[in-house]
């Protein structure tokens, strides 16, 4: 696929695919393309030629069948200030099908939020809320995984958490990509790393 904005070509031919339970890291310097080829993957952006399917489907975020079966936590993705941590996973598992059994207070454990679990997400903090965020994304029914540079705001040990998570979700089967600034992450997870600039 590549993809323009205006004039300016920003990737050309970049081919990849992800199978169940595999992984992929995009990474290169700031501007070169990962969070619009991501776009590309979820349809909130068209690429300029090329075949993009994501789970069987072209990419729409606008239908709902597709947005079933692709979970993001993207540049734009953001939380209710006004709702607590419990509050939010709640009417998460209230709007889609859980991927397991575990309910909300189990899904907190592993946000590691289970003493922040009543505080507006306005008073949580940068990683905290990453956390919740990267929490939701897992906790619902899906195929598909992207993720835009999910370690922002995260400490040494919110980033050994994110890998962990990311280890799960492939074990699970789910097909993930990752834009990334996180060195040691494509290698740890045992991703392949596609290169954008
Ligand atoms: N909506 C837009 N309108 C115009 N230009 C845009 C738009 N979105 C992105 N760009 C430009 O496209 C280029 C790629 O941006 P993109 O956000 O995809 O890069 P990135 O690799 O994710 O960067 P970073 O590592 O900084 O997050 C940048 O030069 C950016 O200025």
């Amino acid at each position: 696929m590549s993809a323009a904005i205006g004039s300016e070509l920003l990737f050309a031919d970049v081919t990849f695919a992800v199978g169940p339970g595999e992984c992929v890291v995009l990474s290169g310097r700031n501007g070169s393309g990962k969070s619009t080829l991501l776009g590309c993957l979820y349809g909130t952006r068209q690429v300029s030629s090329g075949v993009v399917r994501v789970g069987g489907m072209t990419p729409d975020e606008r239908k709902v069948g597709f947005r079933r079966r692709v979970s993001v936590v993207l540049d734009d993705s953001a939380l209710f200030d006004e709702l607590t941590a419990r509050q939010h996973l709640d009417l998460l598992l209230r709007s889609f099908p859980a991927v397991d059994h575990r309910g909300v207070e189990g899904w907190l454990g592993l946000a590691g939020l289970d003493e922040r679990a009543d505080v507006p997400a306005l008073g949580l903090s940068a990683g905290q809320r990453r956390r919740l965020l990267l929490t939701g994304a897992v906790a619902r029914d899906h195929d598909v995984l992207l993720l835009d540079e999910p370690e922002r705001a995260l400490d040494t040990a919110g980033r050994e958490w994110l890998i962990g998570l990311i280890a799960a979700e492939r074990r699970r089967g789910t097909a993930v990509v990752v834009a990334s600034h996180h060195g040691p992450l494509a290698d740890r997870v045992g991703a392949a790393r596609v290169e954008l600039g």
